[in-house]
């Protein structure tokens, strides 16, 4: 598989106080893929992931060191500014958080505050990013409705839509079906295989069959550690690392 890189992972050591949650990472992720983050609880997948936008930075405590590149920019350069590169990426964690807003405005948020005013182009907008995550049928007959009234589902639809609509280049997704019932978990699943042809997408998720069904691409850690990484394929088939075929198999989890 030719793959072109989006991120550059180098030796990125993230410690929280004294303990210290990643190890050495080096790892490239590849730009317009499914790249799957797997691991037993703790191994670090979240640090990971919110470490490509920077999120990490909020924790009190936390201590970095390595580089990570996207586009090419070390975002830990100091001269670059955050807003920058949180732009580049929309966040979808394990709950929807819509704002406490209506279903219009919740897609709508992100282009005002990007200087867009005009109703007619917001409109035009709104129904693009409700329809991308597919939704627009659904709320259609209720944009003025307060988001909250959605369910769990439709929210982290809405999310989804309303990262999209300051387009992003990259999404994350840290564990972004987990508070979903089966068949919301599939449409966001379907959706992520549909948006991979124009974005890089990073999930964090401990559902061995949903990192099948989804990836492309596969970063394996263990104790904070990058054990394997590669094609979806070579990991799950053919796994160079004792630990990874057994986490695979089950027998580790
Ligand atoms: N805010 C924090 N303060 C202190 N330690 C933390 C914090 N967040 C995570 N850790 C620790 O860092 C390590 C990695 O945590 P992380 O959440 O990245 O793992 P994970 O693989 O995403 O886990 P899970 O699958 O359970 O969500 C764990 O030992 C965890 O206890």
């Amino acid at each position: 598989m030719e793959l072109k890189t989006h991120i550059s992972v180098k030796d990125l050591n993230v410690f929280y106080g004294n303990e210290q949650a990643l190890h050495n990472i080096t790892v490239d992720i590849p730009d317009k893929k499914i790249t799957a983050i797997i691991g037993p609880s703790g191994c670090g997948k979240t640090t990971l992931l919110k470490s490509f936008n920077r999120l990490i930075d909020l924790t009190d405590g936390i201590r970095v060191s390595g580089q990570i590149f996207v586009d090419g920019e070390n975002i830990f350069d100091p001269k670059i500014e955050i807003t920058h590169i949180r732009k580049k990426m929309g966040l979808l964690s394990q709950r929807p958080y819509p704002l406490p807003m209506s279903i219009y405005d919740n897609v709508a948020y992100g282009p005002r505050i990007h200087g867009i005013k005009n109703k007619k182009k917001l409109d035009e907008i709104v129904e693009h990013y409700l329809k991308e995550s597919s939704l627009w049928d659904e709320v259609k007959d209720r944009l003025s409705a307060p988001a909250s009234k959605l369910s769990i589902g439709q929210q982290q639809r809405l999310c989804l839509a309303r990262g999209l609509a300051v387009e992003p280049a990259i999404i994350l997704g840290d564990e972004p079906t987990s508070a979903l019932d089966p068949k919301s978990s599939q449409r966001i699943e379907q959706r992520f295989l549909e948006l991979k042809n124009d974005y890089t997408i990073v999930i964090v998720t401990h559902i061995l069959r949903q990192a099948r069904r989804l990836a492309d691409y596969v970063i394996f850690l263990y104790l904070g550690e990058l054990i394997e990484h590669g094609p979806a394929a070579e990991i799950f088939e053919n796994p160079k690392e004792a630990i990874t075929k057994e986490y695979i198999k089950g027998i580790i989890s």
